[in-house]
């Protein structure tokens, strides 16, 4: 499929977990009415971003939150790209966990967050995931609708390497469900999307929680579509909405025939 339809849902992130479930599923079926065949949800959007709740809102791999994506995606028809939560394994570690399903409702992938957020900056944020989450192995790429993808959750961004290995694995566009926060969002944000989206001369997508400052972490928000040149197509700004963008191959083979750096980075 040369063209392809994706959806990235900026959701408003509170603390109870079934209101986010139910604005998930508005968001979703107004993606499916508008016609993406994939959508992204953010990092962390069943919990607050806080590793002092993260135990509380912890599920398994067939918990309430993965029934209810498998459930959309069967649905709607469309592949789902579930943001991340906090996933609990049988021996009780938890992992910052994105859970992809297919058009179907099969789990497609799973990845878990690789590079932790530990992050201690003079006079703005600090916040330490590896106080309470365990960091993934792997770089992760699934293929479905005759894309291949790479998935990596925010602080990932910040590796080039796990990048180029998802594009040495055939990525065409690389997912970031993210959440950066008035500290590195203004100076890291679209460098870094734009950066890795130009390294990988793929498409990207990242997806954050909508902006709210009553309390607690502070998403940046501004969830963005960026093509293979490195260009911002899309940038969602503060607010919670549903994003419709469309994906070509043809400009990653452009790009790729262009700008010949395949062979420099395998
Ligand atoms: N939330 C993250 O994992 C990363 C982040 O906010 C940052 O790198 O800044």
């Amino acid at each position: 499929m040369d063209k392809l339809q994706v959806a990235l849902l900026q959701l408003p992130v509170v603390a109870d977990k079934d209101e986010n479930l139910t604005k998930a599923a508005l968001g979703l079926r107004e993606a499916a009415g508008k016609g993406a065949r994939l959508v992204v949800l953010p990092e962390m959007w069943t919990t607050p971003y806080d590793t002092a709740v993260f135990a509380d809102y912890a599920e398994g791999r067939t918990g309430k939150t993965a029934t209810f994506l498998s459930n959309m995606a069967r649905e709607l028809e469309m592949v789902i790209v579930g943001g991340s939560i906090p996933e609990k394994d049988k021996a009780g570690r938890i992992y910052n966990t994105a859970f992809v399903f297919d058009a179907q409702g099969e789990p497609l992938a799973y990845h878990r967050k690789k590079h932790l957020f530990d992050i201690d900056i003079a006079g703005g944020q600090y916040f330490r995931e590896s106080d309470v989450l365990t960091p993934g192995e792997e770089s992760t790429t699934f293929e479905t609708l005759g894309w291949t993808f790479g998935l990596g959750i925010c602080f990932d961004v910040r590796f080039p390497d796990q990048a180029l290995d998802m594009v040495r694995q055939g990525a065409d566009c690389l997912i970031y469900p993210a959440a950066f926060n008035p500290s590195t969002g203004p100076l890291h944000w679209e460098l870094l999307m734009r950066a890795r989206a130009m390294d990988a001369q793929s498409w990207l997508l990242a997806c954050a929680p909508a902006r709210q400052t009553d309390g607690g972490y502070v998403s940046w928000a501004h969830s963005l579509v960026v093509n293979p040149w490195g260009t911002v197509e899309h940038d969602l700004g503060t607010g919670a909405q549903v994003r419709i963008a469309s994906l070509y191959k043809e400009s990653i083979e452009t790009v790729r025939a262009q700008i010949p750096i395949r062979g420099i980075q395998a």
